[in-house]
């Protein structure tokens, strides 16, 4: 995930904080302690079953902690009236969990409803809210949340759960009933959310590939919540720290790493490149006769048009009908993944990079992308 310009999240530190229910002869999480830095996200993924949800719960006090001690910005969570603890934490879950006889406005604006904040200030924060997360307000506000699709439900809980402006975020697989396609949005929007934000957000999912694109750190939970690995995602996927961890981590490990990259962070290469109304043979000369050279063809505002090989140059057409059009583009701020994906999609092996104006900046190749990888790993052994 991307550094933050601002921190609103505080620190929270759990201390042997064990969960036993009532009837249970093993306790359902046992014995946790971990540091959940301020501004940060941090992802808990495991088998179902394995206690994620419980010792989320127990943060927001949904589910009271059997012994141990928990810290939310330094103040005791267990020593603060419950429902007071609530208000100050947002909370998201599968499907939303929006009232459903309340409008949309109506469940934003409940937090600050419940802390008695003024009706304008609380019409002013819903409209807000909705913007943030991408919904207009004069269409969405005085809907019912089944008149909404899973997705936009989905927004409207993050709306609701940041409305009380609160320092700590608790997620529980908020993406999880939604299509893929969707889910991917999702995650961008919270990622750009959390960017503006620096909330500390806690979230928890089945899916690693989810936790790896959304977490500062990871934290991988095996039976009973216990710690396997509690880490950056770049370290866990170069080093996990047992097969459990490796099983979790899943096929493709060095493959996953290319989403951590971005195509900003990696030197690109150039081709040749010539306007639309130049002439075919200057470009021919200036790819000479090399087996799998390839040039570009730009139009007036630089924007790649035809990428030519030189039999194209030899056909008689002019360069902004030479060759073949140029079908995918990344920007600097895609990941090295969308990059490979263009590359491998690419009869040339290369994904040409545009800026803000869709301008020609360089292009990827697939020795880019393998020396990243090698870096990455390099990086790491050496940490
Ligand atoms: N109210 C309850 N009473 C008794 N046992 C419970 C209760 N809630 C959860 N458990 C048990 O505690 C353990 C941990 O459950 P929890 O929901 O925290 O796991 P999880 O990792 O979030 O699972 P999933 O990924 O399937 O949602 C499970 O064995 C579950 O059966």
């Amino acid at each position: 995930m991307s550094e933050h310009s601002k921190v609103s999240g505080v620190e929270i530190e759990l201390t042997e904080v064990t969960k036993r229910y009532s009837g249970q002869k093993t306790p359902a999480v046992e014995s946790v302690s971990m540091t959940i830095p301020a501004g940060e996200t941090v992802v808990f993924v495991g088998p179902s079953g394995c206690g994620k949800t419980t010792t989320m719960k127990m943060i927001n006090r949904l589910i009271e902690p059997s012994s141990g001690r928990i810290t939310i910005g330094g103040q005791d969570a267990l020593g603060l009236d419950p429902d007071e603890l609530r208000r100050r934490i947002g909370y998201t879950i599968q499907q939303a969990g929006l009232f459903p006889h309340l409008t949309v406005a109506q469940n934003v604006g409940m937090v600050p409803g419940l802390l008695k904040w003024e009706k304008k200030r609380i019409a002013d924060r819903v409209e807000e809210m909705l913007d943030l997360v991408g919904m207009d307000p004069g269409e969405f506000a005085g809907r019912y949340p089944r008149q909404l699709s899973g997705g936009q439900q989905q927004r409207v809980g993050v709306a609701r759960a940041l409305a009380a402006d609160p320092p700590v975020l608790l997620m529980d697989e908020p993406f999880g009933a939604v299509d893929p396609i969707t889910r991917g949005n999702l995650q961008d929007e919270l990622l750009r959310l959390q960017a503006e934000l620096g909330k500390t957000i806690v979230f928890v999912t089945h899916d690693f590939d989810e936790a790896v694109k959304l977490g500062h750190r990871i934290a991988v939970l095996g039976e009973r919540s216990r710690i396997l690995q509690y880490d950056t995602p770049e370290a866990i996927l170069a080093n996990p720290a047992d097969d459990t961890v490796a099983g979790f981590v899943g096929a493709g490990a060095s493959l996953k790493q290319l989403t951590l990259r971005r195509v900003r962070e990696v030197e690109l290469s150039e081709v040749p490149t010539a306007g639309s109304g130049d002439s075919p043979s200057e470009l021919a000369e200036r790819l000479g006769r090399r087996r799998g050279a390839v040039g570009l063809v730009l139009d007036a505002r630089r924007r790649p048009l035809r990428w030519v090989t030189p039999p194209d140059l030899t056909t008689g057409f002019a360069l902004d009908r030479a060759g073949r059009a140029v079908e995918d583009t990344v920007a600097m701020a895609s990941t090295l993944h969308d990059a490979l994906e263009a590359v491998l999609t690419d009869d040339d092996g290369l994904a040409v990079v545009t800026g803000s104006r869709g301008e020609y900046i360089g292009v990827v190749t697939m020795d880019t992308l393998m020396a990243a990888v090698r870096a990455m790993r390099d990086e790491l052994e050496t940490a």
